[in-house]
């Protein structure tokens, strides 16, 4: 059995007289979270909806699980494939419950009757995405997180192998964005399903996606994400929006024409990582070599302290921040 969940072969997207993505050759293995990233504007939503078979393909073609897309009937194809579009309108008089078991309709007979096993699968969507608590109550009462989790556990509910989802993280606050990521990797750990998201998270999707796709000139370059960071593609796929990536930091930030004070971090403790990330916010440089001034980090994990040209004794990363702007104000 391959490991193939689906594939696409010279596969062009977009619309009748604009071609907004061509030449994309991909696969979506079982067992892995694949996050798609690519600036506003660049195609993803239109690639994820041929993906899902609701737009036609302008050239090329989809497989799954081994069969070209347009032999798929649409009710296989919903026990293939299952879809979260954040921004589509969920009626807000269904209960949680009620949305939930929408997800089996591609099992229910044409009645739409819930059999014992149905109700056991929609018992175990509501759980694993801790939504059971709200069970019976109303889509249009949840909070935007929430909404997300049942919407999730709805297409858990349709038992797919592959699962698609747009932007799920959008209107998120971090704890909830992280939970949702959380929950996708416990999702593919189970090694049978495949995981595609779109996302503008970079830095999350970094973290914990096994495969980035990223959009770079109307195609998409595939790989882990630490292949892409390494050796650059990464950071050039989103240039064009101002950013830079922090290869030691490893997360982007907005680039800025930096002329401030070089300081040389000495120390390797998480505290020095923290004591970078303030130095580059408040727009100091740090440097390895030639520095103007010297800052050595100790952290023995129950107190901190930084030394500032082998001389100042300083504990905490705000006073280290107001001592070196004084210093750079003194030396203009
Ligand atoms: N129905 C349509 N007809 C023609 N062009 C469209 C249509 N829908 C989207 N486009 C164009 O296709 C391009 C890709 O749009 P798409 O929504 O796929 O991008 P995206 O990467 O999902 O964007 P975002 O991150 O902003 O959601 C855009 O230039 C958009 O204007």
């Amino acid at each position: 059995m391959s490991d193939k969940i689906l594939h696409t072969a010279n596969l062009s997207v977009g619309y009748k007289d604009r071609t907004v993505l061509s030449s994309l050759n991909l696969n979506l293995n079982k067992g892995q979270l694949t996050c798609l990233l690519g600036p506003n504007g660049s195609g993803k939503s239109t690639l994820i909806r041929t993906l899902a078979g609701i737009q036609k393909p302008l050239l090329g073609m989809v497989t799954l699980q081994g069969k070209s897309l347009r032999e798929v009937s649409p009710k296989t194809l919903a026990k293939q494939l299952s879809l979260v579009l954040t921004d589509r309108v969920t009626p807000g008089n269904l209960t949680v419950y009620g949305l939930v078991s929408l997800g089996r309709f591609p099992y229910t007979t044409w009645m739409g009757s819930l059999t014992g096993e149905d109700k056991d699968v929609i018992q175990w969507a509501l759980e694993i995405t801790g939504t059971m608590q709200f069970a019976n109550r109303h889509i249009g009462e949840l909070s935007d997180g929430e909404k997300q989790k049942v919407m999730i556990a709805r297409a858990l509910a349709q038992q797919t192998d592959l699962i698609i989802l747009d932007e799920p993280t959008a209107h998120l606050d971090s704890p909830n964005r992280i939970e949702i990521f959380h929950l996708l990797r416990e999702l593919v750990s189970s090694g049978h399903r495949a995981i595609l998201i779109s996302t503008h998270d970079i830095d999350t999707a970094i973290a914990n996606a096994d495969k980035l796709w990223l959009v770079a000139n109307q195609s998409i370059s595939q790989g882990a994400p630490e292949d892409l960071v390494l050796d650059g593609r990464l950071e050039k796929a989103f240039t064009k929006e101002g950013l830079s990536f922090n290869y030691s930091l490893g997360r982007f930030e907005k680039a800025i024409n930096n002329n401030g004070l070089k300081v040389l971090i000495k120390g390797s403790s998480l505290s020095a990582y923290w004591t970078e990330s303030a130095l580059r916010r408040a727009g100091f440089q740090p440097v390895e070599h030639l520095p103007q001034v010297t800052i050595e980090v100790f952290d023995d994990g129950s107190t901190r302290k930084w030394i500032l040209n082998n001389q100042l004794e300083i504990t905490t990363i705000e006073e280290l921040l107001t001592k070196l702007n004084t210093y750079e104000n003194e030396m203009e």
